[in-house]
């Protein structure tokens, strides 16, 4: 995908200046940057959910020219906080991400059960599947929201601080998987995500936001940089090259 010169105003206040992406198909990008800098609102745009000025593309066609099913098959978006219906199960609230696919006043086919039942097993899920969503413990229920955007299809993945809910080993075991579905499958990710020594661990480029503008762009090691971090979240850290990206340590003054 890419976003050239992307605004957008909420409540008459700009909250997103002139922001430029590039994500490859297959890469893993990661928006990084303090509270309030744009990072949700900037994966709402690209994910076609909120009103902009500029452009943005999915896989060369402009969004805005995009039905809501089309967009539906090639972005599959999971907020911070997904709407859950109240009542439904772990399987039907999964089958909402073949909506795309079912036929208008239509029913699921046998082939879309088997993509759910398929995505729920990968993500060790199928015990859950009747129980209700609502009843489900914070970590649980972030596994179902990634199984809906997967059993949804698309190329493209938009995960809004994906791990926030998680335990570490949750933490890892998600974004592991995301990672394998990227090399299996080609999926392209653009994340969100507070963790700056996951976020350099995982993604191939960072993007890092600060008052609704893109403040530093490039590889982990270029973008967590102890001034970065000091001039942009005003945090004092000590940056430790680590295996597969630099651990960010924070350090008392
Ligand atoms: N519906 C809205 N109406 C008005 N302002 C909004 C609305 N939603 C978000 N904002 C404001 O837009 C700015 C950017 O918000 P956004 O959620 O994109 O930040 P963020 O970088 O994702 O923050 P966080 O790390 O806290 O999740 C914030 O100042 C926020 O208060």
């Amino acid at each position: 995908m890419s976003a050239r010169s992307v605004t957008v105003a909420l409540d008459d206040r700009t909250v997103l200046r002139g922001a430029d992406l590039d994500v490859g198909a297959g890469e893993w990008v990661t928006i990084i940057g303090p509270n309030g800098a744009g990072k949700s609102t900037l994966l709402r745009a690209v994910g076609g959910l909120l009103p902009f000025t500029g452009s943005i593309e999915l896989f060369g066609t402009p969004i805005t020219g995009l039905r809501r099913r089309e967009r539906a098959r090639l972005v599959a978006t999971v907020p911070q906080q997904p709407t859950v219906p109240p009542g439904i199960a772990v399987l039907d609230y999964v089958l909402l991400g073949r909506t795309p696919y079912i036929p208008t006043l239509g029913r699921e086919s046998r082939s879309d059960l088997e993509v759910v039942h398929g995505v729920l097993e990968r993500l060790d899920l199928t015990g859950f599947a009747p129980r209700p969503l609502e009843r489900l413990s914070g970590g649980e229920r972030q596994r179902v929201f990634l199984a809906r955007a997967l059993a949804q299809g698309a190329t493209l993945l938009l995960l809004d601080e994906p791990t926030a809910a998680l335990d570490i080993g949750h933490q890892q075991e998600v974004l592991e998987l995301v990672d394998e579905l990227r090399r299996d499958r080609g999926l392209t990710v653009l994340t969100t995500m507070h963790d700056l020594s996951v976020a350099g661990e995982y993604a191939d480029r960072l993007v890092l936001l600060a008052g609704g503008r893109i403040a530093a762009a490039g590889k982990p090691a270029e973008v967590l940089t102890e001034e970065n971090l000091a001039t942009h979240y005003g945090a004092r850290v000590r940056v430790i090259p680590g295996e597969h990206g630099p651990l960010v340590v924070p350090v008392r003054s």
